[in-house]
């Protein structure tokens, strides 16, 4: 009885496990694509892995001792990139899954990169603006080998922001004793950020969901949408959809949901909330994340954290169109459940591949010295996203495929490619 219940247990953890079901959707669109085991053999783990304790001086005066990851998926294309996060529940195995998405992101939308990832366990909702800044300096300190504009760019994810990034920018500085904007992307303006990056993933994923809004016969004005998570991707994606004239009938945090059948007020709620994303703590009456994603609505984006849509929710899911915002929300059950029911998926790879698009020109203009505007950025990164997601439809039709597998096979083959050319598988 407890032996089954233990593999009960593990059964269920192994289906929220991120890194092994994403590498089962990688090894599959290896296999369609027609590419020998040894690539996968090369791609279901990141080329390399750094694990760090970073010593913090706390402001009660003792020493608290972080553990901070940074995982570099492959880099035949070209240096690595992805986004660090801040968050109590990262592990070792989500950051190295997060850096597989950055690949599979990087071939979907074409940038020069592969894909790498950082985190750090902490809760910076529970730190001081001193003590953040003391954590960022030294995860830059503990990497500084294996990162810079050559070889590794980190950006904002979860709970970091451009405030962040200027601190982990002036550390690799202060180190590589020279001004080296290109070390980073997500910075303020003024030290070399791009027009467009702060609200890039939301302006990719509204880009997104317009088109898949049109293969539904939807019309995103008077739309009813449910978006999960209220912080950089949440918050500028419900006003966008919001100003469109969409519905946004329900909102969350980490902390619960609001829902009003008749349209939230944004603009309300984007003035309260803080800067971690929180703002139904201002509130009592409040529903769950999980009431919240059952909701009646036509669109639902999660924004927030993984495994939100699995096997037991999938079924209850109202909505006819699900884009993925945020990275890893819907398991493999979930995927399965949404594509037979005939909701339309758009994957995190492609949905939320406008974050790293606008990265991309951040890093193309700190190179070159020269800045662009943001109706330049605006245009570019509405083509990209355009041209993303029809070859990833198209994929998914012509092949018979979901669009998480279509979105797979798009987005493996130039890495795969350029690790054949470079001779090693
Ligand atoms: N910021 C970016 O440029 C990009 C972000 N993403 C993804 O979008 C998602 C959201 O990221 P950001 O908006 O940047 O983060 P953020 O830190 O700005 O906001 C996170 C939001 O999620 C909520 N949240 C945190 N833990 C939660 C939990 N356990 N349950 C429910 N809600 C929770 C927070 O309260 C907040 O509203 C993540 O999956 C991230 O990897 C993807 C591409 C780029
Ligand atoms: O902007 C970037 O370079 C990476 C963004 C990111 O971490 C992500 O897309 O998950």
């Amino acid at each position: 009885m407890v032996a089954d219940k233990a593999a009960d247990s593990t059964k269920e953890d192994n289906k929220l496990d991120v890194l092994s079901s994403t590498r089962t959707v990688v090894k599959t669109a290896l296999e369609k694509l027609g590419y020998p085991d040894e690539v996968f053999e090369l791609l279901k783990d990141p080329i390399r892995m750094m694990t760090v304790r970073i010593p913090v001086r706390m402001d009660d005066g003792s020493i608290k001792i972080f553990t901070g990851y940074r995982a570099q998926h492959n880099d035949a294309v070209g240096p690595t990139k992805g986004g660090v996060r801040f968050h109590p529940d990262v592990t070792e195995k989500e950051v190295k899954a997060l850096s597989i998405w950055m690949s599979l992101k990087a071939g979907i939308v074409n940038l020069p990169y592969g894909g790498g990832k950082g985190g750090i366990i902490c809760d910076p909702r529970e730190m001081s603006f001193r003590e953040l800044e003391g954590l960022s300096r030294g995860y830059v300190r503990a990497i500084s080998q294996i990162v810079g504009p050559t070889k590794d760019i980190p950006a904002p994810d979860v709970f970091t922001n451009s405030q962040i990034m200027a601190w982990m920018m002036d550390e690799y500085s202060r180190i590589d004793e020279f001004n080296s904007p290109g070390f980073i992307t997500g910075k303020p303006i003024v030290l070399g950020g791009s027009h467009g990056r702060e609200s890039a993933t939301a302006k990719g994923v509204t880009i997104v969901l317009n088109e898949a809004a049109k293969k539904k016969g939807i019309d995103v004005k008077g739309a009813r949408v449910v978006v999960q998570g209220f912080g950089n991707a949440g918050s500028f994606l419900s006003k966008f959809l919001h100003d469109a004239g969409a519905k946004i009938v329900g909102i969350s945090d980490a902390y619960g949901a609001l829902h009003d059948p008749d349209g939230l007020d944004i603009d309300y709620l984007l003035d309260r909330r803080d800067s971690f994303g929180t703002v139904t703590k201002l509130f009592n009456n409040t529903i769950s994340n999980k009431e919240l994603l059952e909701l009646d609505c036509d669109i639902i984006v999660p924004a927030a954290v993984e495994n939100q849509i699995t096997e037991e929710n999938a079924h209850n899911i109202k909505a006819s169109i699900v884009v993925e915002a945020a990275n890893g929300p819907t398991t493999m059950e979930g995927t399965k459940i949404l594509t037979e029911r005939g909701i339309l998926l758009v994957p995190d790879v492609l949905a939320s591949a406008g974050g790293v698009t606008v990265s991309y020109f951040e890093w193309v203009q700190n190179n070159q010295g020269y800045y662009w505007s943001e109706e330049d950025i605006d245009q570019k990164l509405h083509e990209i996203m355009i041209k993303s997601f029809n070859t990833i439809f198209e994929t998914a039709e012509t092949r018979r495929v979901d669009m998480r597998l279509a979105a797979y096979m798009v987005g493996v083959r130039k890495m795969a490619e350029a690790s054949r050319f470079r001779g090693w598988v």
